[in-house]
């Protein structure tokens, strides 16, 4: 299978990723009905994330965590919706690439979501 490797395949594996987010019944609400996202604006930042994230491409300055608090803070953001979450990104790596960069594409994302599941645990106990 493709090795993830250049900044179009990033953008491949992101697209078909919120493809799958955005009509999944789980998570997806929290997109298109809680935050209302412009995917136009969204997505281009998502592949200057992951570029950044896995070839060191600065090209996202952004505070990643704290968008969500104020969506956390409308519905909860639970540790079964990042499970999910991360389901659904591991499934897309997996089902287009194989290699050392999809495998830490997967790794940084979960370790990502399971901080960013604590950091939401934390805000809703001390509101
Ligand atoms: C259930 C899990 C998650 C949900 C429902 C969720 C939802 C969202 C939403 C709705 C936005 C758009 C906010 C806006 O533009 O108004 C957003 C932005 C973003 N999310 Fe998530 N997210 C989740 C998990 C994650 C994880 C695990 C990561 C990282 C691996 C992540 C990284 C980002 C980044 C980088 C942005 C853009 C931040 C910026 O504007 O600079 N998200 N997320």
């Amino acid at each position: 299978m493709k090795k993830l490797e250049t900044r179009q395949d990033i953008e491949d594996l992101v697209n078909r990723f919120y493809d799958k987010v955005q009509s999944d019944e789980t998570i997806g609400f929290f997109f298109n009905d809680v935050a209302k996202v412009d995917w136009s604006h969204h997505l281009p930042k998502m592949y200057s994330f992951w570029e950044t994230l896995l070839f060191g491409q600065i090209s996202y300055k952004g505070n990643p965590m704290a968008v969500h608090f104020p969506i956390n803070a409308e519905v909860p953001m639970e540790k079964f919706h990042f499970e999910h979450w991360i389901m659904l990104w591991t499934a897309t790596v997996e089902e287009n690439f194989s290699g050392e960069m999809a495998e830490l594409a997967v790794y940084k994302a979960k370790n990502i979501a399971n901080l960013m599941a604590h950091k939401m645990e934390v805000a809703r106990k001390t509101r």
